[in-house]
């Protein structure tokens, strides 16, 4: 029951407030000021005082309402329902347009206890606009005077109501400032439900002191708006705190779930809302505040049973049970919204808008989906269909790529190619047939990117051209020719360069042949003025045929060495068809001419059989006739040179852009590291310069020319050893200057890793099923694998090449798992160790120490060699040891059947006489009637000479032979013979 302030008194009594405030004082009460509360046996005395007319009226009602309506109440014995009915002000509409009229008692003194008379009066004075159920009904909800403000009061007094007479929750009559707002609720007349009811006769918890601030707060719903009844009552432990108070049984058992209306005292629709005002007042006797709002527990407590703290301190909501009140059982929103149902966890961690979170496709794959849907199935998948759209694969692609292009599943292709009987995986490099016969089956045109092309497209990547663009005329000069010497072997190339350098490389060479690429610059007089000429000496040997093709794509001119003693050869002929296929002018040195057989003439004839037609036959070739070892005509052939080039060819070139060029040689230095030998052909090559060749990237720390003189910088066609490289290139690789590292560095690295995947693609023989199946039956298939290091990436390269060719039949494959230029390390031994024991093969290298111990505690078969011959012919002798053992039949004698024995338990037994070579104990044998095999496949189970068994019977000698065959007849012969492994040739 709301406690009634003092100027509401007045009111009512229709004086002033200071007036009620003076009788007031007269009647010892001390109050603040009007907007004070007075407690009810104040009022009850004040009213007396004032003799108010409207008494009895107000007073009869009351009393009538609450005898009908509250016997909860009568029971709590209040003992003062006169003076309560007194006390309650005129209930009618007198106070009805006012938010607020507080018609309860006037504050009592603490120890008295709200009469729960008081509450019935409530009702009637609630001028609810709609007056629900509740009003029509006899409500018992009490409402004392509320508490004014929260604010520390002076004198503390215990809450009027006793808290069994709290019916918390519609309280139609409780002294809302909006009386608008609180609709009745359903279940606010019905007093048994009525938490405070139950509190009133329950735990006797002892009162605790109420905190003015927090009490409202801490006890239930009704505890705010009601005025503590416990503490109204001011008995304290005669009401006790009641048993739902904490919240515990009665509160969360009435509605652990959420029970919309009922559950609460606290949160009742009807309920007023909660204002500062509907705080509880300190009460002025601490021990005698019971707590009574604990009912406000139950209505909004947790559906666990937890406290009722929640519950009381919004329990003024409508509707709401505080935060666990209401009919969404964990929040108070009235329509249990907020996280009490359904997907709060979602609405916490899942978006914002709480959608549901099936995956969404993108258009992407929709868009396969649908493609898939019209795509004809290939071995029980769906895959797009080209219709012979074009396909631009890089060199080594997977299937994945492949997928990736066409916009489909890779593992779809996988199966496909299944079904076309390969078993390729995913991510697998797959050589161009593989990709061919994939994309004819799914009608794609497939074309694969050339190296050259794929390497272009890097660099446009990076806005890096080559060889493309080289600015205005104005900025082109001259440069000097490039000259590739060509020739068959020992026709005499390197003695040629020899004699324009006047050097001996070949003196150096190990077994006389030319074993890696060196390019020098000549200086010569030519028509008056200083010319230079740049050579490529390429090796003549067979296995160099490669590097020779490369050599000649850097090559302005091909000098063609043919000896004049020999002729034409077929190694001339190649080097021929490189040039003329490179377009490359062609000028004849025809060499030796000093020797006693040499036919110049000859040559000439041969070569115009090849469309080499000399100047003096009326052709455009120069043939110039020299002895390199005498050094005639030398000077004759540079000038040949000089004039086909300007006859011939524009050779200019822009010396300021920034240089590109081609790798000649290159090898690790032991003390300079990675050095090649780089052909500038256009641009300036400086120190300094950032440059990527190949696979290989660095900055230029030095230069050396062809005389190993340090200089700066390289002008066009000049060739320079550079040094600052990270890694070895390879013989052929174009250099070219970049910006800056960063760039070079990444232009390496991927042109690294295009070219492992080509050799994986390269390397990864296709393999049908049946070809698998039949290996699987035959078992294992021999296999050479090896790894090749060599001094200068020309040799490795050309070592790898002639090696290659050895072939020794389908049975043994040879397999090169690594070839680099350098020592042989730990790494290439453990990949020996790793890989079945492959054979390392170290050309003009050896180990590192480390690498010789692992390799020899390992057993792994490290081979030396420095001469090429040498190392394809022990490779190819390995390779014909891998081959299978063959056998051939040696027969071992005969012996004819004289006699025939028959032994019991064993059968028949041949007596003989041995007529060649002997008979041995368990050799194989043939049964012959005739000239005709009778049995074959026998073996010589028994032999006897007379009664003792021996080995062997000699030609001549008579002997019982018991091959396990019955049908032995007089005058057969038994031939015998043994398998023997014959040696390959
Ligand atoms: N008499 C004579 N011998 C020559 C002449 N030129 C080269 N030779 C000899 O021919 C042999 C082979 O000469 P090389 O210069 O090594 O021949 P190559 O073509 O470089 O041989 P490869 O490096 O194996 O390709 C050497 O013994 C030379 O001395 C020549 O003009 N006259």
């Amino acid at each position: 029951m709301a406690k009634v302030r003092v100027y509401e008194l007045a009111k009512e009594f229709g004086v002033e407030s200071k007036v009620v405030m003076a009788k007031l004082q007269e009647m010892g009460e001390f109050v603040r000021s009007a907007s004070s509360t007075i407690e009810a046996p104040v009022v009850r005395k004040l009213t007396e005082a004032f003799s108010g007319g409207s008494k009895g009226s107000a007073d009869k009602n009351k009393s009538q309402q609450q005898t009908t309506s509250r016997p909860a109440a009568s029971q709590a014995g209040n003992g003062a329902p006169a003076a309560q009915e007194k006390s309650a002000p005129k209930p009618g509409p007198k106070p009805g347009p006012k938010p607020g009229p507080r018609p309860g008692p006037v504050a009592a003194r603490p120890p008295v206890p709200a009469p729960p008379q008081q509450q019935p009066q409530e009702p009637k004075q609630q001028p609810v606009p709609k007056p629900g159920p509740e009003s029509v009904r006899p409500t018992p909800a009490p409402r004392p005077a509320p508490p004014p403000k929260p604010g520390p009061r002076p004198v503390p007094r215990p809450p009027a109501q006793p808290g069994s007479q709290a019916p918390a929750a519609p309280r139609p009559g409780a002294p809302v400032p909006k009386p608008p707002v609180p609709k009745p609720g359903p279940r606010g007349p019905r007093p048994g439900n009525n938490p405070f009811s139950s509190t009133a006769s329950g735990m006797g918890q002892p009162p605790r002191p109420p905190r003015p601030g927090r009490e409202g707060g801490r006890d239930g719903g009704a505890g705010t708006r009601e005025p503590r009844p416990g503490a109204q009552s001011g008995s304290g432990g005669a009401i006790p705190r009641p048993p739902a108070g904490r919240g515990g049984p009665a509160g969360p058992r009435p509605g652990p779930v959420p029970r919309p209306g009922p559950g609460a005292g606290g949160p009742r629709p009807g309920g007023p809302r909660p204002n500062p005002m509907m705080m509880p007042q300190r009460p002025a006797g601490g021990a005698a505040v019971g707590r009574p709002g604990g009912g406000g527990r139950p209505s909004g407590g947790r559906p666990g049973g937890g406290g009722g703290r929640p519950a009381g301190g919004f329990a003024g909501r409508p509707g709401g049970g505080g935060r666990a009140g209401g009919p969404g059982g964990f929040g108070g929103r009235p329509g249990g919204g907020g996280r009490g149902r359904g997907g709060g966890t979602a609405g916490a961690f899942g978006r914002p808008g709480g959608r549901p979170t099936r995956g969404r496709k993108s258009k992407r794959q929709r868009r396969q989906e649908f493609d898939n849907m019209q795509a004809p199935a290939i071995g029980g998948v769906q895959v797009p269909r080209g219709g012979g759209k074009t396909i631009r694969l890089p060199r080594g692609a997977s299937l994945a790529d492949f997928a990736d292009k066409i916009g489909a599943n890779p593992a779809s292709l996988v199966q496909i190619m299944l079904h076309l009987g390969e078993m390729v995986t995913a991510t697998q490099s797959v050589n161009e047939e593989t990709l061919q016969l994939l994309g004819a089956e799914l009608d794609y045109d497939i074309q694969v990117v050339s190296p050259e092309e794929e390497d272009r497209e890097l660099l446009e990547s990076f806005s890096i051209e080559f060889g493309e663009d080289e600015g205005d005329e104005a900025d082109l000069a001259p440069r000097p020719p490039v000259v590739t010497v060509m020739g068959h072997v020992d026709h005499g190339k390197t003695k040629l360069l020899d004699a324009i350098r006047n050097t001996n490389i070949a003196a150096r060479e190990a077994g006389g042949i030319t074993q890696h690429i060196g390019a020098y610059q000549v200086e010569t007089e030519h028509e008056g003025e200083k010319r230079r000429i740049t050579f490529i000496d390429t090796p003549g040997h067979e296995a160099f045929t490669a590097m020779r093709a490369r050599g000649a794509q850097a090559t302005d001119i091909a000098v063609l060495v043919v000896a004049a003693d020999d002729g034409v050869k077929p190694q001339t002929i190649e080097a021929l068809n490189h040039a003329q296929a490179a377009e490359v002018p062609i000028v004849v040195a025809v060499n030796k001419i000093d020797k006693p057989g040499a036919d110049p003439a000859k040559v000439r004839g041969q070569l115009t059989e090849y469309g080499l037609v000399a100047e003096e036959y009326g052709g455009s070739t120069l043939f110039v006739d020299i002895s390199a070892l005498n050094g005639t005509g030398i000077d004759d052939l540079l000038e040949a040179i000089l004039l086909t080039a300007d006859a011939e060819l524009d050779l200019r070139a822009n010396p300021s852009m920034d240089a590109q060029g081609i790798a000649i040689e290159a090898h690790l230095d032991k003390g300079r590291g990675p050095v090649a030998t780089v052909l500038v052909q256009r641009g300036t090559l400086r120190v300094g310069d950032s440059i990527v060749c190949g696979e290989a990237y660095g900055r230029v720390r030095a230069m050396l020319d062809d005389n190993g003189v340090p200089v700066t910088e390289a002008d066009p066609s000049r060739p320079v050893l550079v040094m600052g490289l990270t890694s070895v290139p390879s013989a052929g690789d174009n250099f070219i200057v970049v910006p800056d590292d960063r760039v070079a560095r990444q232009i390496a690295q991927q042109r690294a890793a295009r070219q492992r995947s080509a050799e994986m693609a390269r390397s990864g023989r296709r393999r049908s099923l049946e070809e698998l199946f039949k290996d699987m039956g035959k078992g294992e298939v021999n296999e050479l694998k090896l790894i090749i290091k060599g001094d200068v990436s020309g040799s490795v390269e050309a070592l790898e090449d002639a090696l290659l060719k050895i072939d020794v039949g389908e049975e043994v494959k040879l397999r090169v798992l690594h070839r680099a230029v350098g020592a042989i390390t730990e790494y290439d031994v453990n990949l020996a160790i790793a890989d079945d024991n492959a054979v390392i093969i170290g050309f003009n290298v050896r180990p590192e120490p480390r690498a010789r111990d692992l390799a020899e505690r390992e057993g792994v078969d490290i081979r030396y060699y420095s001469i090429i011959y040498q190392a394809i012919e022990e490779v190819e002798a390995a390779l014909k040891g891998m081959l299978k053992p063959e056998y051939e039949e040696v027969q071992l004698g005969t012996a004819e059947v004289r006699e025939v024995f028959k032994v019991p338990r064993i059968g028949n037994v041949a007596g003989c006489v041995v007529r060649s070579g002997s008979i041995v104990r368990n050799s194989k044998a043939r049964l012959i009637r005739d000239g005709v095999v009778v049995a074959d496949n026998l073996t010589v189970s028994s032999l006897r000479r007379f009664k003792d068994d021996v080995t062997e019977v000699r030609e001549g000698f008579e002997c019982g032979v018991g091959i396990g065959y019955n049908d032995i007849k007089i005058d057969d012969v038994i031939e015998t013979f043994e398998m023997r492994e014959k040696p390959r040739v």
